[in-house]
């Protein structure tokens, strides 16, 4: 296989554009994958506010909020409180990246279709440019971008995370939102810490092995096998950032925070099938959910 080539790609106004090549044949798979995914889960939460994400929720349910189950409304309102939740690990993802000015450039490192993105501009003013291997979510991204009028502030390409088009330094802040599992962490940190300027600062949100429990899990096989990723251990992690200068300022284990959204997306009909893995994986300790946030030194 020819690995330098671009390929040409039709978007969705109808324009010829050209993508890179995939840089293994792993990553064309991955491309592949998210080009495909259409779940109700993710489209019927992102038509909530038009914030579409591919990541999971935080925080307690709304019991108040989502009332009673037996009426017909109770479904729209079981999508908005899932939604909500999932929103709210962005917003604790954005809490972390510390003072960023509207000059700063943010990175957002395998975007999906840039719900994060969107944001982190409206909270910060900045520009955000996010990297994803999949043609249809970045023009998805670019769309909504479009839609919203920060066309220019808010920018998503088709583009390897391991090699960034910025330069050194360049960037204020950058992360990971459930993406590092795709990639060679000691890869990965390389490449952030080389686009961060020094006291720029990293975040990553994952779910991680742990290594308490000895081994990955039925479960997180599972996990890996339902998304064709390689969950990585929460050592790796720190050993990865240290091994790259970056220098946890905060690790927090969202673990009990996120199975509330687990245990409530069980119980409605847009189920993907994954939810017993997160739910058993989280409650035997084989798995965490965890924010990382890092100073780049
Ligand atoms: C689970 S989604 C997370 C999307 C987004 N961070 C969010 O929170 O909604 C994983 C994303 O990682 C991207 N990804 C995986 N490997 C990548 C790589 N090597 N370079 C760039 N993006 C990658 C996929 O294209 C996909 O957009
Ligand atoms: C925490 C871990 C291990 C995440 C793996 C990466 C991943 C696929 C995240 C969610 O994407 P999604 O929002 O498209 O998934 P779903 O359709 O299940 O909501
Ligand atoms: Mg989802």
């Amino acid at each position: 296989m020819d690995l330098s080539v671009t390929t040409e790609l039709t978007t969705a106004n109808g324009t010829s554009a050209f993508v890179p090549a995939p840089a293994s044949p792993y990553q064309g798979d991955i491309a592949r994958y998210w080009d495909q995914e259409a779940r109700p889960v993710n489209l019927r939460l992102g038509d909530v506010d038009g914030l579409y994400h591919h990541h999971y929720g935080i925080g307690d349910v709304d019991h108040a909020a989502l009332g009673d189950s037996g009426d017909a409304a109770y479904d729209k309102r079981l999508v908005a409180e899932l939604h909500r939740l999932e929103s709210a690990q962005a917003e604790v993802l954005l809490d972390h990246l510390g003072l960023i000015g509207r000059d700063d450039l943010l990175v957002d490192a395998g975007c999906g279709r840039g719900g994060s993105m969107v944001m982190a501009h409206q909270r910060f003013g900045c520009s955000v440019e996010g990297l994803t291997l999949s043609a249809k979510q970045a023009d998805f991204g670019n769309r909504r971008a479009h839609e919203l009028g920060i066309e220019d502030r808010v920018h998503s390409r088709v583009c390897n995370m391991l090699d960034m088009p910025f330069e050194t330094g360049q960037a204020a802040g950058s992360w990971n939102n459930e993406s590092s599992m795709y990639v060679d962490l000691h890869d990965l940190f390389a490449e952030h810490s080389r686009i961060l300027g020094v006291g720029g600062r990293y975040v990553t949100i994952t779910g991680c092995w742990n290594p308490r429990y000895g081994q990955p899990s039925k479960w997180v096989s599972q996990i890996n096998a339902h998304f064709e990723c390689n969950i990585h251990s929460r050592r790796e992690y720190l050993r990865a950032m240290a091994d790259n200068r970056l220098v946890p300022q905060a690790v927090v284990d969202l673990t009990p925070e996120t199975l509330p959204y687990w245990e409530l997306r069980a119980t409605s009909s847009l189920v993907t099938g994954i939810e017993e893995a997160f739910i058993n994986s989280y409650k035997d300790g084989s798995f965490q959910y965890v924010l990382i946030a890092a100073d780049r030194v």
